[in-house]
């Protein structure tokens, strides 16, 4: 990725049209301030940016243009900016699009930015989270996974990297990169995609996703969560994945009975035995009428302040 200078080069060019839905302004990336850099991909680099005009702030994610031509991947960037556009701002769980604006050499998406960063490193820095928080997050990615799936959105790559945190510690689940849009009643996706540890068997063995295959990734989340460790880990991928395909993971003493169930019911083999697997918009969400919600307001879960971390 070409690094970029704290302020993009400023040239005399008319900025490209934007997507500004607000205004007529026309966007560009001189009306940004640029700070720290939050992430960098093969061909993106996301920085922490503040709207001059509003002082608002925002993470831009800022795509080479050469390097999507050269490595052929132009029309996966546009589809992201079409699963985010999708998605709209309709869900508090999901990192919103508000612009796009290009460049000579860039192109630029404008998003939610989360200050709090990623549910990883709080895992990390915590071992685990108490039961109250684990319970509470995955409420969150639940409703979130519901309303993406309802829109026909599937993720690829849940993991705790890809869930970051807002100001008020409340879940947005990010990097639609991996997304797929299900056209038209499909229901299965055909392409590589995912992170070792969370990747569903059927995407191994039949290189297949679905909407269950987040849900294989949820039950891999909300156990490492708990656990505090991977569900599945091996010395090396190929023996993480041999771990996936026999469903070789064991739970530790002391894991809660409800969240034990849950997990077992998300880590099934089968993508259409698992909890939530055949949900339509309109049918009752069995995920949320689990006993380990039991405790979950759903009508104020985000307004609810999360519980203490640890
Ligand atoms: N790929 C993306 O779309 C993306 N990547 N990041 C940063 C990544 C860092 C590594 N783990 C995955 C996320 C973001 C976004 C969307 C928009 C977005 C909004 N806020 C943040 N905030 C962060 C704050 C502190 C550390 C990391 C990220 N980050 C992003």
């Amino acid at each position: 990725v070409v690094s970029r200078p704290a302020q993009p080069r400023s040239k005399s060019r008319k900025p490209s049209r934007s997507q500004n839905p607000s205004a007529n302004t026309r966007l560009s990336a001189q009306d940004f301030q640029f700070g720290e850099t939050l992430g960098e991909g093969s061909y993106s680099t996301v920085m922490r940016a503040r709207y001059t005009r509003s002082g608002q702030e925002y993470a831009i994610k800022i795509l080479d243009k050469n390097h999507l031509i050269r490595k052929e991947k132009m029309l996966v960037a546009l589809a992201e900016k079409n699963v985010l556009v999708k998605l709209g701002a309709g869900h508090p769980g999901i990192i919103h699009l508000h612009w796009t604006f290009q460049d000579e050499w860039s192109l630029f998406f404008v998003l939610d930015l989360a200050p709090n960063g990623e549910m990883q490193s709080r895992i990390s820095r915590l071992g685990s989270l108490s039961l109250a928080c684990a319970r509470y997050y995955t409420a969150q990615i639940v409703d979130a996974i519901e309303y993406m799936h309802d829109k026909d959105v599937i993720h690829r790559d849940l993991k705790p990297e890809n869930l970051l945190l807002d100001s008020e510690f409340r879940i947005k689940i990010t990097d639609f990169g991996t997304g797929k849009i299900l056209e038209n009643g499909q229901e299965r996706a055909n392409s590589f995609v995912g992170t070792a540890q969370y990747i569903a068997p059927e995407l191994l063995e039949r290189n297949e996703t679905s909407k269950s295959s987040d849900l294989w990734s949820l039950g891999c989340i909300v156990f490492q969560m708990i656990a505090g460790r991977f569900a599945f880990q091996g010395l090396s991928e190929y023996l993480t994945w041999q771990k996936i395909k026999s469903l070789e993971y064991s739970f530790p003493e002391g894991f809660d009975e409800d969240a034990k169930d849950f997990v077992s019911t998300l880590l099934v083999r089968d993508p259409q035995q698992r909890l939530g697997a055949s949900r339509t918009p309109s049918s009752p969400s069995l995920l949320r009428s689990h006993p380990f919600f039991a405790s979950i307001n759903w009508n104020t879960l985000w307004t609810d302040p999360p519980p203490p971390l640890d």
